[in-house]
């Protein structure tokens, strides 16, 4: 397969950029009344409005022509066949298996995968079942109050934001805890006031090696055992989801209490495995399903819709065009709901560590941009802080602006504002303001000409800043599994076209390989070794540091 920009249809898309990179979207929207209809698309629940973006009919034949000839439907079906498009790692990439419909098969190396993960779900669905029961108790017969998961990257954010998601749907005694970072601080906050004997822990890590997982278990067992003043109990607080048996049961961790996934399921694209252990124990197994139905009926959208009308396609093609084209760097999400401010930071690691990948399947160095900076924040918090620079600034941002068009919560005239916001951010990015209506509203408030004419250039908008609207009724565990794997797919289909392996995750290795070296030179159990200058500096510096806090 060629590189992105080797293709026929890359090379017509620069071309057709040219006449498209002045042109403003409010021309566009006055010359065609059904800009509207022409550019949104319905999947499931889930409602796109695409049409204030940089394109037009021609701007989507050729993108469609573009993912058309990177072979996105084969690919496509080669990941849904179970093909090893995991290159590097010689691995399939089958997470749509693990929320697959009843009776479809998915095969690894001629094997159907779907039993096992059935047999995982039921093992899940009686343990859940019994914790929320308060049935399975801790070591004194208490049932469980906390669930605390240790885990990190995608043995964390998936989860972490999922709970938070669907805080409406969760258990009333159950509350959910989340520590990830090795920073002793957020271990010893998140155990603060926590009772030992009605607490459980969660180890999540596929692999069972990350340091930051391992060490947050040690310290955690030990806080366990220290209140017991007996090893026994960790066996009724601990349980673990990983893909390593061997290495949880060298940690203490019983078969039983342990639930498997397979090599096939990426890290990152977990959360709906037995890695999902907290949100099935928080929401329930029945609004877990749910949550794999929403992804699912996503799944069956990529599938069959037709490119030009496929959610996820579309959103990846818009990307591509923005980043490669106009060379925007960075995709903003906003989410307008509170209980969303998690998805910015969940899709960093989705995105970023899919497609931040500078050579090819092939082995050939890019010479076009892949994956964007991925941020965002909660609205209407982002519009206090950072949207200034997306308003005004020199640095073209195309934004995700997602809504439910009710909340969960009672105060409905919040939710009124927030929408109208919703709605009133995405039309001043794209109307703008020009320079004279600057200049003649400062005029109409009253200010002499010259005096608005001084001002009129600050209180410019430039405008034609491109942003997807997507909406829903209201955020329930089907409309968040779509959600997802909307955009787990859009991640897929951008990597497809950029001819890169998203399913690997090379570029995290050196810096954990330094830090295992570095640690015993810092505690003083190994010799210093030859670092540049600047690492060596600050390595003796904090020694020095650190020892004169101890005297
Ligand atoms: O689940 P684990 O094996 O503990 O891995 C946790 C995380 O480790 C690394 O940071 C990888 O880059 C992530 O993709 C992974 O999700």
């Amino acid at each position: 397969m060629a590189k992105a920009s080797a293709l026929s249809a890359w090379h017509q898309l620069s071309a057709h950029f040219e006449d498209m990179r002045h042109v403003h979207m409010r021309h566009l929207f006055a010359e065609d009344p059904d800009r509207f209809p022409r550019f949104t698309v319905q999947a499931g629940d889930l409602f796109l409005d695409y049409s204030k973006n940089r394109l037009t009919e021609s701007t989507r034949n050729l993108l469609v022509s573009l993912a058309r000839e990177a072979g996105v439907r084969e690919k496509r079906d080669a990941l849904f066949a179970g093909s090893r498009i995991n290159v590097t790692e010689d691995r399939a990439v089958l997470h749509p298996a693990l929320r697959h419909a009843p009776g479809e098969a998915y095969l690894v190396d001629g094997e159907d995968v779907t039993r096992d993960v059935d047999g995982e779900l039921e093992k899940m669905a009686v343990f859940v079942d019994a914790v929320r029961q308060g049935q399975w108790t801790g070591y004194t017969g208490k049932p469980v109050h906390n669930v605390v998961n240790l885990g990190i990257g995608g043995s964390d954010l998936g989860p972490r934001m999922v709970c938070q998601a669907l805080r409406p749907y969760g258990h009333e005694r159950l509350k959910v805890h989340f520590v990830s970072n090795v920073d002793g601080t957020h271990l010893q906050t998140t155990l603060e006031g926590l009772d030992p004997e009605t607490t459980l822990f969660i180890v999540a890590s596929k692999s069972f090696t990350t340091q930051e997982t391992l060490v947050n278990a040690a310290s955690a067992r030990r806080w366990l055992v220290d209140h017991y003043g007996d090893h026994a109990a960790v066996a009724h607080h601990f349980v673990a989801l990983s893909t390593n048996t061997e290495a949880v049961r060298e940690f203490g961790i019983a078969t039983q209490n342990m639930f498997a996934f397979w090599d096939w399921v990426g890290g990152r694209y977990s959360l709906w495995s037995a890695i999902g252990l907290s949100i099935a124990l928080f929401i329930g197994m029945e609004r877990f399903h749910d949550l794999l139905h929403g992804a699912q009926r996503m799944d069956r959208h990529f599938r069959q819709a037709p490119l030009a009308g496929n959610m996820p396609v579309i959103m990846a093609l818009l990307g591509i065009w923005y980043t490669d084209f106009f060379g925007a760097g960075t995709q903003a999400v906003l989410p307008y709901d509170q209980s969303l401010s998690l998805l910015p930071r969940y899709l960093q690691q989705l995105d970023m560590e899919s497609n931040g990948k500078r050579v090819t399947v092939d082995g050939e160095v890019v010479e076009y941009s892949t994956g964007p900076i991925v941020w965002g924040e909660a609205g209407t918090d982002g519009q206090h802080a950072f949207y200034q620079l997306i308003h005004q600034g020199t640095h073209l941002v195309p934004c995700d602006f997602i809504a439910p068009a009710r909340s969960h919560h009672g105060w409905d005239d919040h939710h009124q504002i927030l929408l109208a916001n919703f709605l009133a951010q995405p039309e001043a990015l794209m109307v703008g303001r020009t320079v004279a209506e600057a200049q003649s509203q400062l005029e109409a408030q009253g200010l002499a000409a010259e005096r608005a004419a001084e001002l009129a250039l600050h209180k410019t908008f430039p405008g034609n800043i491109p942003s997807n609207a997507l909406i829903f009724e209201q955020l329930t565990p089907v409309t968040l599994g779509a959600l997802i794997a909307l955009y787990e797919h859009k991640v897929f289909v951008q990597g497809a076209i950029w001819n890169i392996n998203s399913f690997d995750q090379m570029g995290v290795e050196l810096g954990k390989q330094l830090a295992k070296t570095i640690l015993p030179e810092l505690t003083g159990a190994a010799p210093l070794q030859d670092h540049d200058a600047s690492t060596t500096g600050l390595l003796t510096r904090l020694q020095r540091l650190r020892a004169s806090k101890r005297s």
